[in-house]
């Protein structure tokens, strides 16, 4: 058999029937079944002609697979079943009268590039695609629920709002009171409740959810997963991440450029990234600047033999000048800390950190009085930490912020409730709530991507043997 045969028999494979799971959505009708439908009013919209024909309007049954790479050579794992998630987008019926919409807006943990994006697009979405007036911004994240008055939203008042890093509602660490939220939440009468926020607001939204649920109340709730540090499971990635690796991108030139304009110049950049190098790692690809890269998932050390000193002493020697970017959860334990730095946590209840870059900078210091004492070196520190997250979102992730908050407006009119919004394979799904809350997603140091990192950089993999 020549090679070309052998192609067209795999092509002409037949893969015996897939074992598929769908992971059931909650529905404001498990525990309401008597509520009325409506006729989404798309229908009638004269921008949504098309929406009588077949294919706009999503079914049910439109499903999105979570693993989509097989091995095509017959080796097909069926007993094992995929899974699959609720496709977004508008449906033909819905629950909700617009016109009993009292929809609010909360945005909690830190910030993102594209928090007033998603704002916008949810006030704008509600009010041109469904005809809701009724819309509220919660201030400050989970404590405006109960400590002060909501702001009315209209589409005029957030027409600019995506040009605007940060977020106009502000936010909020701490301050997660499940039962004064609720209640806040009953007494106001919103019925639509868009939560934007990481891993953190959303188990205090799953937690939010459960509470309706018991209560029986005619309330939907959705997540919108936000996080700069893109360490969200089961979606392919959060917004503001691409925007926050492209500003890294300023920081890690100017560490290049100190560092190659000085004899033995290393140029030092700390990025965000509490418990995952992401930003780190596409920052160090996209740059080609980087000699070496630290991230949380990649224990490294300083000291012998395939340590990092030793690999900056060959370095140097070789170009001259080095570039380090470290993720500001990278070698924390190797900071020595006192008891009470051991305790400190921010007002969620996160460990706080100490400052790789601040420590790595002072201990590279005293490795060359140490070892090269006499000879000329420079470290250059970049720490732009906040200038990554504190801008506006690039066009990508302004129309991807787009695209989330309308996924979620059609969920939650649907009477989908207890659901977070988000690309899987590059489709729009709807995935539960407590599911997301859960998955974490850290760099993989086994594959292909981080082999990438180490062929670019030729740094060490830090594994002592
Ligand atoms: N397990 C939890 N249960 C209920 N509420 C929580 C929980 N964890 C965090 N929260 C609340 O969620 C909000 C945001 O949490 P946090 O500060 O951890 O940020 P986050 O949502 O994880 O975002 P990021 O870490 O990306 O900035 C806070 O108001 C916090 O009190
Ligand atoms: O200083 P703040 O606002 O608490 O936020 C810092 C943290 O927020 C994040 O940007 C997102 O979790 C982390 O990368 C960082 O550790
Ligand atoms: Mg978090």
């Amino acid at each position: 058999m020549n090679t070309n045969d052998a192609q067209d028999q795999l092509e002409c494979l037949t893969i015996s029937p897939i074992n598929v799971k769908l992971k059931r959505l909650p529905r404001l009708t498990d525990y309401l079944p008597n509520l009325q439908t409506h006729t989404n009013p798309l229908q009638h919209n004269a921008f949504y002609h098309h929406s009588d024909k077949d294919g706009f309007y999503i079914s049910h049954s439109d499903v999105i697979l979570s693993q989509i790479v097989f091995d095509f050579s017959g080796n097909f794992p069926s007993s094992s079943p995929h899974l699959a998630y609720h496709h977004a987008g508008p449906r033909k019926e819905i629950l909700f009268d617009p016109q009993k919409v009292r929809a609010a807006i909360v945005t909690c943990g830190g910030l993102c590039p594209g928090l007033n994006t998603v704002i916008r697009e949810l006030v704008v979405g509600l009010w041109e695609l469904y005809g809701v007036r009724e819309i509220f911004g919660i201030k400050a994240g989970y404590r405006g629920f109960y400590s002060g008055d909501p702001i009315r939203l209209d589409p005029k008042l957030v027409h600019n709002w995506h040009k605007r890093g940060g977020t106009v509602l502000e936010t909020s660490r701490g301050g997660f009171d499940l039962h004064k939220i609720v209640d806040a939440i009953q007494s106001r009468g919103y019925n639509q409740v868009y939560i934007i926020g990481g891993d953190g607001t959303l188990r205090g939204a799953v937690q939010i959810f459960n509470e309706i649920q018991r209560r029986k109340l005619n309330v939907a709730v959705s997540g919108i997963p936000k996080t700069v540090d893109n360490d969200v499971g089961i979606i392919d990635r959060s917004f503001g991440f691409q925007t926050a690796v492209e500003m890294a991108q300023e920081a890690i030139s100017a560490a290049h450029v100190e560092a190659e304009s000085a004899p033995n110049g290393i140029g030092l950049v700390k990025l965000m990234g509490r418990n995952t190098g992401h930003i780190t790692l596409d920052a160090t690809l996209s740059s080609c600047d980087v000699d070496c890269c630290l991230i949380p998932e990649n224990d490294f050390y300083l000291e012998g033999k395939g340590g990092l000193f030793e690999f900056l002493d060959l370095r140097l020697k070789e170009n001259g000048h080095a570039v380090i970017v470290v993720a500001e959860g990278a070698g924390q334990d190797m900071i020595p800390r006192n008891e009470s730095q051991k305790q400190e946590k921010d007002d969620s209840g996160n460990l706080s950190f100490l400052d790789v870059g601040v420590w790595l900078n002072s201990e590279l210091k005293k490795w060359w009085e140490r070892d090269h004492k006499g000879e000329l070196f420079t470290v250059k520190y970049i720490d732009p930490t906040y200038m990554i997250r504190a801008v506006t979102a690039n066009a990508t992730d302004n129309l991807y912020c787009t695209l989330l908050a309308h996924s979620a407006i059609h969920g939650i009119m649907a009477g989908y409730t207890g659901f977070v919004t988000g690309p899987i394979n590059g489709n729009y799904a709807y995935i539960p709530m407590d599911e997301v809350a859960q998955a974490k997603s850290p760099v993989n140091t086994n594959d292909h991507k981080w082999a990438w990192v180490r062929s670019v950089t030729a740094q060490p993999d830090f594994r002592r043997t």
